[in-house]
């Protein structure tokens, strides 16, 4: 599966630039257009133009290896900040575009600059330890409110019944496929569930939600058309109660930010229902918008977790850190594809094991 690339590659990238690995790349290329170039000789076909080309080459090559070199001018000598600068700002735009917040990009590079500068280095292995050892400590800090206690399978299990939970986000993010995932994955945990099918808004989602239900062989709760969703909820609650079903899960219509009437309408199912857990869901690939989605949703309900769906799809990994450092909220679980047990929780030993291995 790839995802998170971008953002390991961001780290990787950091720590092969200070060492001057991709010199080694560079040299090889070097090699090769050599070779190009004497066989463009022996065959007398090296134009004025070409040559031009070739001078300029060698004065880039020059330029970035002078660059790349940076370890060599480090070694035996205390790092200073203006030796590392140029290449901070690199890492600065790499994690911008890996969707990194730049509150948590600022973070990462302040902690990175605190324990690089004033070190003195010798072998090129304790500059590329003490790299990762800086970049891991800052994302275990960041992470620190992705560590919780137990899961929430083992909280369903622990509380009083029923357990209800709502989910909600913008349009598209996967709220209905991640519900029905969520059924498989509490059903398989030896748990009943039924589903408020509360979004009365877009037509077609109690019918996909009934597909669902049928295939995973659960109740469903359905609203008409247009009809009060807090109603749905509501009635789903009082079945869960009289048929003693662990676990109620709402659904709710897809709302974006502007949408007012449709917040009042999520504050008034959430009056109503009274979930146990407040679930948003958000999709990993919406970027920048998805930390704004999180803010204006805790703005306007608040929530407990998140589950960041179609991380298959080559997520960028950044919102995990934003959404932990800026909003101290979790990640609980990804979703990776499309399948039922495509579901899988999220552990921050884990995502690190991906960023640094
Ligand atoms: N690749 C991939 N696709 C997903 C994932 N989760 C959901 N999808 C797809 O995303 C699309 C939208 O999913 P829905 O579950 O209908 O989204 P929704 O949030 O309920 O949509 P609305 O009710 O319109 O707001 C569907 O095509 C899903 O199959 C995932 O983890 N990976």
């Amino acid at each position: 599966m790839n995802c998170f690339d971008k953002l390991k590659k961001a780290f990787s990238n950091f720590s092969n630039k200070l060492l001057g690995k991709e010199e080694e790349n560079i040299n090889k290329n070097e090699e090769t257009s050599q070779e190009v170039h004497t066989e463009e000789l022996q065959t007398n076909k090296t134009t004025e133009s070409s040559i031009e080309e070739k001078v300029e080459n060698a004065e880039n090559k020059e330029k970035i290896t002078e660059k790349l070199n940076i370890f060599n001018k480090l070694r035996y000598k205390e790092i200073k900040e203006n030796d590392i600068s140029d290449i901070i700002e690199e890492l600065r735009m790499e994690l911008l575009e890996s969707d990194v917040s730049l509150e948590v990009t600022d973070k990462i590079l302040e902690d990175l600059k605190t324990n690089l500068i004033g070190n003195k280095v010798s072998r090129s292995e304790d500059l590329e330890q003490l790299i990762k050892k800086s970049l891991k400590k800052s994302l275990n800090e960041i992470l620190q409110y992705n560590k919780i206690d137990s899961n929430l399978v083992d909280n369903i299990k622990k509380s009083p019944k029923p357990f209800i939970i709502v989910f909600f986000g913008v349009n598209g993010v996967g709220k209905t496929t991640t519900i029905a995932k969520f059924v498989y994955l509490l059903k398989k945990n030896g748990l009943n569930v039924i589903i408020a099918a509360a979004d009365t808004f877009r037509a077609a989602a109690q019918e996909q939600l009934a597909v669902h239900a049928k295939k995973l062989e659960v109740p469903l709760v359905k609203g008409k058309y247009g009809g009060d969703p807090a109603s749905v909820a509501y009635d789903a609650i009082q079945s869960a109660k009289s048929r003693g079903i662990d676990v109620v899960l709402i659904d709710t219509a897809g709302r974006m930010n502007t949408d007012k009437d449709l917040t009042e309408e999520l504050k008034r199912i959430i009056r109503i229902a009274k979930p146990n857990f407040r679930i948003l869901v958000l999709d990993s690939l919406a970027g920048n918008d998805a930390l704004e989605q999180a803010r204006y949703f805790e703005d306007a309900v608040g929530y407990d977790a998140v589950i960041l769906t179609k991380v298959d799809a080559d997520a960028k990994g950044g919102i995990v850190l934003s959404l932990a450092y800026e909003l101290k909220k979790p990640v609980i679980y990804l979703g990776i594809g499309q399948d039922y047990e495509n579901l899988i929780s999220f552990d921050p030993s884990w995502f690190l094991d991906r960023l640094f291995s």
